[in-house]
């Protein structure tokens, strides 16, 4: 069986493991909006375990962020400010060159040890597009994947075959198989769909249109304050 909800394969199962289960949740975050928050609780509260927001220093296959990296992870900090089980993490902020999970994963290897379950969250999106991540196969070797469902790329949907084969047998329904290997599951995150997206965000802000809504205020307060994405200025009445 080759899709979500498959029955796992012994390719995969047990395993020695120590230490409890780290989650790391990459992104670009440019801006970080509510779609970002609600996947990040949905984990924890599935996960039961802390989940580590990590900004992207040189986010790889796309253009250029709109913010700095440090202003992307300055909003992030506010965005989870005072929220228990939502951390930031920084790491990808002291590379130099692209942010590539395989290093960041390494890196987390020689940090937590080779017995350490660890996990990567991501949106459907970003899983159907595994295959153009640098040295993707070897991936599923050093963390497990949480995948999060998202409007437009419904896990469902099928997937490209390279993909398909690669996650053969590796796809779970059952947190626990996350904490009984260190690596090499794919679990879904069900929860409810969210249509927030940075792209439409910075749109709207460019376009004077209505967004601060699809941000937690302290967000928003740090765009207008720091002039992000062309935004128009506090008196007009789109920025409101
Ligand atoms: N609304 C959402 N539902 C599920 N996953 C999401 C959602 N928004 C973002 N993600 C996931 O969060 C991770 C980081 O997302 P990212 O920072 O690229 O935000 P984005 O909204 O997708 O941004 P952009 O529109 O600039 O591509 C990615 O794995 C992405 O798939
Ligand atoms: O390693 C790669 O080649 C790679 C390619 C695309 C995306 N990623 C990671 O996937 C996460 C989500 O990426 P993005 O561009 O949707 O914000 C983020 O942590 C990126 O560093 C990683």
């Amino acid at each position: 069986m080759t899709g979500p909800g498959s029955a796992p394969a012994a390719v995969c199962g047990g395993g020695e493991t120590t230490g409890g289960l780290h989650v790391f949740y990459g992104g670009t975050f440019d801006p970080v909006h509510h779609g970002h928050l609600a996947v990040a609780r949905g984990a924890r509260a599935v996960l039961d375990c802390p989940i580590r927001l990590m900004p992207a220093a040189d986010p790889p296959h796309r253009a250029p962020p709109g913010a700095s990296a440090g202003q992307r992870a300055r909003m992030l900090a506010l965005a989870i400010d005072g929220e228990p089980g939502l951390l930031l993490d920084e790491r990808e902020l002291h590379r130099d060159g692209p942010s590539y999970s395989v290093d960041t994963l390494r890196e987390l290897r020689r940090e937590l040890g080779e017995t350490t379950p660890i996990a990567l969250l991501v949106g459907a999106d970003s899983l159907l597009g595994l295959p153009t991540w640098h040295a993707w196969t070897t991936l599923t070797a050093l963390t497990h994947f949480v995948v999060a469902d998202r409007p437009g790329s419904r896990l469902d949907a099928r997937l490209p075959a390279a993909l398909a084969a690669h996650l053969a047998g590796r796809w779970t329904d059952d947190p626990s198989a996350l904490r009984a290997a260190p690596a090499g599951r794919v679990l879904c995150l069900r929860q409810p769909l969210h249509p927030g997206s940075a792209t439409r965000i910075r749109r709207r802000i460019a376009a004077g249109e209505a967004w601060r809504d699809l941000v937690p205020v302290p967000v928003a307060d740090y765009i207008v304050r720091h002039r992000l994405y062309g935004v128009h200025g506090p008196q007009t009445a789109g920025s409101l």
